[in-house]
C-alpha cells in the first residue's frame, strides 16, 4: 500500500458526536465543528430515534454534515434512517462485515469503526482492516471497549502503523487537553485526518457543555498551526 501522510496545510476536521439536544447541534456549529454524531444505537445514554436525529439535522448550516451511527442495525433500518436524514454520512460502529456495510450504505458515505483494543499485547492489523473496508469513505478508530463506543477510553496510538493509506477519524476518549497530542502523533500517518469526541465534552451522557466543545475545537486549530509551523521550518531553514 503506498505511503501516505497529510500534507502540513491541512486542516484536521472536527466531528462531535452523541448529540441529542437543539442547543448542543448550534454550540458544536458555532465553535466550528465539520459534522455531528447521532447515535441510533437504543442500548446508548445517547439514543435518538431517526426522527429526532432527522429533526436536529434540519437545524444544521450548509458544509456540516450529519452522521448516523448504528450498531448491528438491519440495512432496512439503516435506509430508513438515510430516508429520514439526506445528506448523511453513515457510520458503522458494530460488529457488521465489509459487506453488511456496503449493502447497507447503498450509494451513501460511510465510515467504518476500527476498535482497537485497549491492551498492547493485541496487535491490531489497521492497513490489512483498511483494505477490507477500501468502500469506506474513511476509518474511525476508536478504543475497544464495552458497549461498543462512546465510553470515553483512549488506545495507544503509537501502536497505529507508521503509515495507512487511508482517510482517519481519530476516535476514543479526546480531551480538549489530549486532542493536540492526537494530531501531532496520528495525522503523519494518513491521508487525512479527522478528529471525533462525545465524552470529553460532555456535563452528563447526551449533555454537551460547550465551553469543552469550543476549547476542543480551540486545541484541534492549535495543533494544526504548529504541524504547519513546524513544517515550514523545515521546508525553509534560515
Ligand atoms: O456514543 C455512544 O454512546 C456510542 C454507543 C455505542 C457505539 C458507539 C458510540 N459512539 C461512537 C462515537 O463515534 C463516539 O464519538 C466515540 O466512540 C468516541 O467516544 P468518546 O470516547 O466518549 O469520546
Amino acid at each position: 500500500m503506498s505511503a501516505a501522510t497529510s500534507p502540513p496545510s491541512q486542516r484536521t476536521r472536527i466531528k462531535i458526536c452523541g448529540l441529542t439536544r437543539e442547543e448542543d447541534v448550534a454550540a458544536a456549529v458555532e465553535a466550528g465543528a465539520d459534522a455531528v454524531g447521532f447515535v441510533l444505537y437504543a442500548k446508548s445514554p445517547r439514543f435518538v430515534t431517526a426522527e429526532r436525529a432527522a429533526q436536529l439535522a434540519r437545524t444544521l448550516p450548509p458544509f456540516v454534515t450529519p452522521v448516523l451511527l448504528s450498531v448491528n442495525a438491519t440495512a432496512e433500518e439503516v435506509r430508513a434512517a438515510c430516508d429520514l436524514v439526506p445528506g448523511a454520512t453513515l457510520q458503522f460502529h458494530g460488529d457488521e462485515t465489509p459487506r453488511q456495510c456496503a449493502q447497507a450504505a447503498g450509494a451513501r458515505p460511510w465510515m467504518r469503526a476500527a476498535r482497537i483494543p485497549l491492551e498492547a499485547s493485541v496487535p491490531f492489523d489497521l492497513v490489512n482492516f483498511a483494505s477490507l473496508h477500501e468502500g469506506a469513505t474513511a476509518i474511525l478508530l476508536d478504543a475497544h471497549v464495552e458497549g461498543y463506543g462512546g465510553a470515553g477510553k483512549a488506545f495507544d496510538w503509537s501502536r497505529l502503523p507508521p503509515s495507512v493509506n487511508a482517510h482517519l477519524v481519530l476516535s476514543g476518549g479526546l480531551t480538549p487537553a489530549s486532542v493536540g497530542d492526537g494530531i501531532l502523533q496520528v495525522r503523519p500517518r494518513c491521508r487525512t485526518l479527522a478528529v471525533d469526541v462525545s465524552s470529553g465534552v460532555e456535563r452528563a451522557k447526551g449533555v454537551k457543555d460547550p465551553a469543552k466543545i469550543h476549547q476542543f475545537v480551540a486545541a484541534v486549530r492549535a495543533a494544526d498551526a504548529l504541524l504547519a509551523r513546524s513544517t515550514d521550518a523545515l521546508l525553509s531553514p534560515t
